[in-house]
């Protein structure tokens, strides 16, 4: 049985569900597609849910005996049972009931859970072969554990925050060539859009001349409307992917910036934030693994700005006056507490700096560093 020695969730049919993954990456979720267009995968249906056959089972399944691997999934894109009316949980307890009476093992992931790489709530059904029956659900239930285990090599999404001029692009090179010095695989992002198509998509860079454009003047619900297309952009086109082929992902700006800048900074309404960046994204997004709001005086960061020689044309949010700056700043700080993420004095040299958000790493994200 494969076990920790991968250390790296790998399918039996890993190449497939790549392939699949990149045709169906711009069409939503698997199950919800499942669900309007019915396959051979689908192999049950009930007022509320489906039965569909998991077409990608994991390595560390094989020789396990597992006969069949099945699941339920709920009609309706939610991502905890909890979401689920009453007519709705009856019936999706009702299909766990009926196979566990045919010899199914159960299991499911929860809500947030990191190892989950299905938002839309589903629950296992596993069937194991009669004869090597004891074995076979030890394997199982040792591989179940283990998973967190497998997982912790995985892909991880760390983001670094901050107002302009705080050096959060400088850190990220920083922390970049760390990870590649120490043999990971880095995949370096920008939000909302860089001039570097590594970091960036065409659309999200096209969106950001817009965004950075100070002479369109618009509403903050529409500078809402940009940075949340251009984010699905690179969520759907590079974070997402990369995380998934096991990469370390860098990203200089998420959400956080949204809820500051547009939030506090304009006065957009905080829950209709995150409710857009739901949609447009994923739990993983809103959650990533390690994020750190890096924190400098203004005068520090204009001198620092100055000295990129940007100041002479301000953009859309660099030019606005000296209140705006302030709601940025304290805007910060206040998410920071409000959401539980650290921040880190800017006010060292870049090496000083550095070393912090190591640490940080070290004590927050789970990865070998
Ligand atoms: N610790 C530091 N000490 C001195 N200078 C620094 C430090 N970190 C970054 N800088 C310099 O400050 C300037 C701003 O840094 P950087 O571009 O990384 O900031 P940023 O937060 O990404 O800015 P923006 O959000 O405006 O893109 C750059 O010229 C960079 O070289
Ligand atoms: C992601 C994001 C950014 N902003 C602001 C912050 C900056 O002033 C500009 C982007 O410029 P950069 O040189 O690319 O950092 O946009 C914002 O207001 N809301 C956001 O969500």
């Amino acid at each position: 049985m494969m076990m920790a020695g991968s250390m790296f969730r790998s399918r039996t049919k890993e190449k497939e569900y790549i392939d699949h993954r990149k045709k169906h990456k711009s069409d939503g979720c698997d199950f919800c597609r499942l669900v309007k267009h019915h396959t051979d995968q689908v192999v049950g249906e009930t007022a509320h849910c489906l039965i569909i056959k998991n077409r990608f089972g994991y390595n560390f399944w094989d020789g396990c005996g597992v006969d069949d691997h099945l699941m339920v999934i709920p009609k309706r894109h939610v991502d905890s049972l909890a979401n689920l009316s009453d007519e709705e949980k009856i019936d999706y307890m009702n299909q766990i009931a009926k196979f566990e009476n045919n010899g199914y093992s159960i299991y499911a992931r929860a809500q947030g859970s990191k190892t989950k790489s299905m938002a839309h709530q589903h629950t296992h059904f596993i069937k194991v072969d009669g004869k090597a029956k004891k074995m076979a659900d030890i394997c199982i239930e040792a591989a179940y554990c283990d998973y967190e285990v497998m997982m912790s090599d995985a892909g991880k999404y760390i983001v670094i925050e901050g107002n302009d001029g705080t050096g959060k692009s400088t850190q990220v090179a920083k922390l970049a060539e760390y990870f590649r010095s120490i043999g990971r695989t880095v995949c370096v992002i920008e939000e909302p859009g860089s001039d570097d198509p590594e970091k960036s998509t065409p659309i999200a860079n096209e969106l950001r001349k817009v965004i950075k454009n100070g002479d369109l003047a618009r509403s903050a619900a529409v500078n809402v409307a940009l940075f949340s297309a251009a984010r699905r952009e690179l969520w759907r086109e590079k974070i997402q992917p990369a995380l998934e082929r096991g990469e370390i992902v860098l990203s200089a700006r998420n959400y956080i910036s949204t809820l500051v800048y547009q939030g506090r900074g304009e006065g957009y309404d905080e829950s209709e934030i995150l409710r857009l960046t739901k949609l447009f994204t994923d739990e993983k997004y809103l959650k990533p693994d390690v994020m750190v709001i890096l924190s400098l005086s203004r005068d520090k960061r204009e001198e620092r700005i100055s000295m990129r020689g940007e100041l002479k044309n301000p953009d859309t949010f660099e030019s606005r006056g000296q209140d705006f700056q302030k709601k940025v700043d304290d805007g910060y700080l206040e998410i920071a507490e409000a959401y539980g993420i650290p921040v880190v004095s800017a006010d060292g040299t870049i090496d000083e700096v550095h070393d912090m958000l190591i640490d940080n790493i070290k004590a927050n994200g789970g990865i070998d560093v």
